[in-house]
């Protein structure tokens, strides 16, 4: 066996295949499991516990018995769990790594950016968990005084998606942990091997019992849908697709819970002629690719000057058509396969009907050949107004570029979806940066930026990407709620 083979063996053993309720890793209540698959190779990776109902209602019920303690627990003490978190996870990279990169596809290389990226969320809400802060002050009448305190909204659902295992779930779990949360986390069924492994390490940094309980399952709505209607439920964070939001939306309408939501994107890739074509190629690569595609924030159409086009198509292209695809436990891999074999279908379809309508196929085009759900880098030019691929999440490879000629006509063309997540624009003209920003209806900008995503900033989307923020200094506030205090008058009886 290869030292590569050995260490996934040895890895994938050491991932705990139990739910986590109340501190101990135990076999779903029905004996039931499910498959966790490569999507490289389509061959079981691990087997793990599959929740049902009765272990959802268990699961909450440790998070709500743990919430008092839970709350009391000093900020410092609650930080320094977070902080010895991100110590633990960055000593372990290259297992979370591995362990991304087996169970989603990604590249090492991009997998290990995600580590960094996952693990600052734990190193940010760290220092956040202390700064809570309240105020006090006088009234406009003078007579009461106003104290106002943050309290954490209590139990927590956490519901992630399969595209990036580790930090969709340290950008939630970490600040609910800081501002003094217990949580249910439900991982995506077919991502959930790296949230077992990141569950393992948060009890190893000393996080009580009940305050973290996991659920992977493959029937999401049967064991989540009880929890949202039970009313010591008090918050749900959601980050997924935009029509499982809409219907989370609907069901936490019936005990008006709280509720943060991640939804989908359909970003925005503007060229205008007065851009460095060299750097906007070099954004676009990173703002398409990333994650082959498949990120919320990816670019999804490329709004390009018509005096520019050409020239930068060209180059896209040829970078694109650079990409070395393989399996992402290769060195030299840059391109992993996507997630299954119905969303590489789902591009290719798109891909063929926007060629079907009349877009040029400048670079890919096709599934590849062989085991695994790959998919070339694809860049097609002159894609016509009105087609699907620019109306929809592509979540694949792939690059539809439309030409705009006036600045009025970029804003209109980007603005026309019915998503507001982020948005990237290249201009040298940073006056031009500064009114399409004042103008564009997202939650993010990039500008002469292909990537937004940091922990210390809010993100988030507008419109029908979402409601709320994760990260920076608004994150934490997401897990806490305000209260006020009116004091009577402390001079009542005279100065
Ligand atoms: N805005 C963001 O920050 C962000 C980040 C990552 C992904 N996304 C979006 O997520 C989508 C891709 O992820 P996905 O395919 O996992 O999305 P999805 O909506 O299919 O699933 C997301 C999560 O919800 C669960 N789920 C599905 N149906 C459910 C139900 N009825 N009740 C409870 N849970 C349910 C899934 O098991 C998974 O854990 C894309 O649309 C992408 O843009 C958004
Ligand atoms: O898929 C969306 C999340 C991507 C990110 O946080 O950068």
């Amino acid at each position: 066996m290869s030292t590569n083979a050995q260490h996934e063996s040895a890895l994938l053993a050491s991932v705990p295949t139990g739910l986590l309720i109340g501190g101990q890793w135990r076999p779903a209540a029905s004996g039931k499991t499910f498959e966790v698959e490569d999507p490289s190779t389509g061959k079981v990776l691990l087997r793990l516990a599959d929740a049902g109902p009765e272990d959802g209602a268990a699961a909450l019920d440790a998070a709500a018995a743990a919430q008092d303690s839970w709350a009391k627990v000093p900020p410092r003490e609650r930080g320094e769990i977070l902080r010895r978190a991100f110590e633990l996870v960055t000593e372990r990279a290259e297992d979370f790594a591995l362990l991304m990169t087996l169970e989603m596809g990604k590249p090492l290389a991009e997998a290990r950016g995600e580590v960094t990226y996952g693990a600052e969320f734990l190193r940010w809400f760290s220092e956040e968990a202390v700064r809570a802060f309240g105020r006090y002050s006088v009234s406009p009448d003078g007579k009461s005084r106003l104290l106002v305190t943050k309290k954490p909204v209590g139990p927590c659902l956490l519901i992630t998606p399969w595209n990036f295992p580790l930090a969709m779930a340290t950008r939630k779990v970490a600040p609910a942990v800081a501002a003094g949360c217990t949580m249910v986390l439900k991982s995506a069924n077919l991502t959930p091997l790296t949230s077992q492994l990141f569950a393992a390490v948060m009890m190893e940094a000393g996080l009580p019992a009940g305050v973290l309980n996991v659920i992977p399952t493959s029937t999401a709505g049967a064991t989540t849908g009880p929890l949202i209607k039970d009313p010591r439920l008090r918050k749900l964070s959601f980050t997924g697709s935009t029509e499982v939001g809409r219907r989370l939306l609907s069901d936490a309408a019936e005990t008006v819970l709280r509720t943060s939501m991640e939804l989908g994107g359909n970003a925005p890739f503007v060229v205008f002629e007065d851009a460095d074509v060299d750097a906007a190629v070099a954004g676009a690569m990173l703002a398409k690719l990333r994650n082959m595609g498949e990120a919320c924030t990816a670019a999804n159409r490329f709004i390009v000057q018509e005096s520019v086009a050409q020239d930068f198509a060209k180059k896209f292209a040829a970078k694109m058509a650079e990409m070395t695809i393989s399996r992402g436990t290769e060195p030299e891999s840059q391109i992993g396969p996507l997630i299954d074999a119905k969303s590489r279908d789902k591009v290719h379809e798109l891909v063929t009907a926007a060629v079907n309508d009349g877009a040029v196929l400048m670079t890919g085009g096709a599934p590849v050949d062989g085991p695994g759900y790959f998919y070339q880098p694809t860049l097609l030019l002159d894609v016509r107004a009105g087609d699907r691929i620019l109306s929809q999440e592509i979540f694949g490879p792939v690059a539809p570029i439309i030409t705009f000629s006036t600045e009025d006509e970029a804003v209109r063309l980007a603005n026309n979806t019915e998503y507001g997540l982020v948005a990237y624009i290249f201009t040298k003209d940073l006056n031009r940066g500064i009114r399409m920003g004042e103008r564009l209806e997202t939650g993010m900008l990039g500008l002469n930026a292909g990537v937004v995503s940091n922990a210390a900033a809010p993100f988030g989307g507008v419109k029908q990407s979402g409601l709320g923020r994760e990260g920076g200094l608004e994150g934490i506030e997401e897990y806490l709620y305000t209260q006020y205090i009116g004091i009577a008058d402390p001079y009542a009886g005279g100065r």
